[in-house]
């Protein structure tokens, strides 16, 4: 165990009156990256204390632990126009970073007003994405983390807490 749900549902609460705070009266729209993200994005969305919207993108990220190399596919595009809009980019974890880098320089293409980052996680070392202001729920040490939308081969996205995965979790077959 790693966060029980208690904890994170607190922090996600205390995330989204930060965001509140830096938006005021204007309506972000809260990008959730589909599937790690989906949880924690309707999670934060049912917590920010005034209107928002809610978009998603899917994407296949192939990241390597060597930090300079990796790609990314998109699967699903926004089906919102987010040009002269705040836009919040919400996501499960930063591990090495390329996912959100890629996301930060393909939505800043279609001209937002602002481009915010909101995880639930983030691993130690990761690159700091200069300009782009970052809201972190906790900073969490290298290892697989699991539920709350997080998998691990497909498994383990509806638990409601979030967990290091062990070696015997890995191999369990249920
Ligand atoms: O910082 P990075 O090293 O790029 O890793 C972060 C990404 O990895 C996870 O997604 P994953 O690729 O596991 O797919 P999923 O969203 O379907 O769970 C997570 O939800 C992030 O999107
Ligand atoms: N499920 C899951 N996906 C990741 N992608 C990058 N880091 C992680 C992690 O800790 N857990």
């Amino acid at each position: 165990m790693l966060l029980t749900e208690e904890q994170i549902l607190a922090r996600v609460a205390s995330l989204a009156a930060e965001l509140h705070e830096r938006y005021g009266e204007s309506v972000p729209v809260l990008v959730g990256v589909l599937g790690g993200a989906a949880t924690f994005t309707v999670d934060l969305a049912r917590a920010y204390p005034a209107p928002a919207e809610v978009a998603w993108m899917a994407i296949k990220s192939y990241s390597t632990r060597n930090r300079a190399s990796g790609s990314v596919r998109l699967l699903k595009d926004l089906d919102v126009d987010v040009s002269g809009r705040d836009v919040i980019i919400v996501d499960g974890v930063i591990d090495t970073g390329l996912t959100m880098n890629w996301l930060i320089s393909t939505i800043a293409q279609r001209a937002p007003r602002s481009i915010t980052v909101c995880a639930l996680l983030r691993k130690p070392d990761v690159a700091h994405f200069a300009d782009t202001p970052t809201h972190v729920g906790f900073d969490v040490s290298d290892g697989l983390i699991v539920g709350y939308g997080l998998d691990y081969r497909g498994k383990y996205r509806n638990l409601r807490c979030a967990a290091l995965l062990s070696e015997a979790g890995k191999a369990a077959k249920g």
